[in-house]
């Protein structure tokens, strides 16, 4: 594995253009945050274009977070599409386990493989089948508690398994890596987690999933220091964050990454 400023300059130079069937109420925050960090995001959701736009983009995130039927069958059809390409594609199960049909739609897409799989602790221990504490989009559970579910996911599904919190856990099933950057104050704005699935998909194109997986963590973490450093609450962390993700260098990255193999 490269030093994770060598997957900055990567993904930055390909400015990739990433799909994102996402939730409305990550879109333009998750727009922001992506263009900040250099990728070039396109929601693109409809039934009828879904799989046609997959065809174009490098790279595709997939967010249960407010679903419907429709959107179901499109996440289905562009998951497919991305796959048969070879590109990467992001799962962000939200709230995965808090509703009979969130359950349904995590097992229809599942075992189209998702290179990536990125959730908090609840979220990813849901999927595993495992019973946590979420309430709804929020974390409910510590990290630890979902290393092993991570793992049975990542083992299953061939894809690499992203639990984020304090420490972020990272695995594909036989390495795995934590990731100590970020601060308490990210998830009191909503949608960091939906934009950072963003940013991983960006970090994972042409690039090893595992490796672009724990860089995209330490650049995002890494980001939230600096602004927290500024900000007086939520709403200026929010400029200071899309600031810092514009301004942080390469150079800056590798010397700020916290980052340990387990
Ligand atoms: N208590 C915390 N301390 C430091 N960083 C955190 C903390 N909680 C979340 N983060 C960071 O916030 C970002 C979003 O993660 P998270 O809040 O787990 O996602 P979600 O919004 O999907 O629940 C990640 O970069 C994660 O590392
Ligand atoms: C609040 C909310 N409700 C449905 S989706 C969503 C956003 C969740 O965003 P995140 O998982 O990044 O906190
Ligand atoms: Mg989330």
């Amino acid at each position: 594995m490269e030093k994770p400023g060598h997957y900055l300059t990567a993904m930055r130079a390909a400015a990739p253009l990433v799909q994102n069937i996402t939730n409305y109420v990550s879109m333009n925050v998750m727009a922001n945050v992506m263009l900040a960090a250099g990728a070039s995001p396109a929601m693109a959701h409809a039934r009828e274009e879904a799989a046609e736009f997959a065809e174009i983009a490098q790279a595709l995130t997939i967010n249960i977070g407010t679903p419907d039927s429709d959107c179901g069958d499109a996440m289905a059809a562009a998951a497919q599409a991305t796959g048969r390409l070879g590109k990467p594609w992001v799962f962000d199960p939200v709230a995965a386990g808090a509703t009979r049909f969130r359950v349904t739609l995590a097992d229809k897409l599942l075992p189209l493989k998702p290179t990536i799989i990125r959730g908090n602790a609840s979220e990813i221990m849901a999927l595993a089948g495992q019973s946590g504490a979420g309430r709804g989009a929020d974390a409910g559970d510590p990290v630890a508690a979902a290393q092993d579910a991570a793992r049975a996911l990542a083992t299953q599904y061939g894809s690499v398994v992203a639990v984020t919190g304090p420490v972020d856990f990272v695995t594909d099933g036989t390495q795995s890596y934590g990731i100590a950057n970020g601060e308490a104050i990210m998830p009191k704005v909503t949608a960091l987690g939906c934009a950072l699935t963003g940013v991983v998909a960006a970090f994972a194109v042409d690039q090893p999933p595992l490796a672009a997986t724990v860089a995209a963590l330490a650049y995002y973490g890494t980001a939230g220091e600096i602004a927290a450093e500024v900000c007086q609450g939520p709403g200026s962390f929010q400029m200071h964050f899309l600031d810092a993700l514009y301004n942080l260098t390469p150079e800056q990255l590798d010397s700020t990454a916290k980052i340990t193999a387990i």
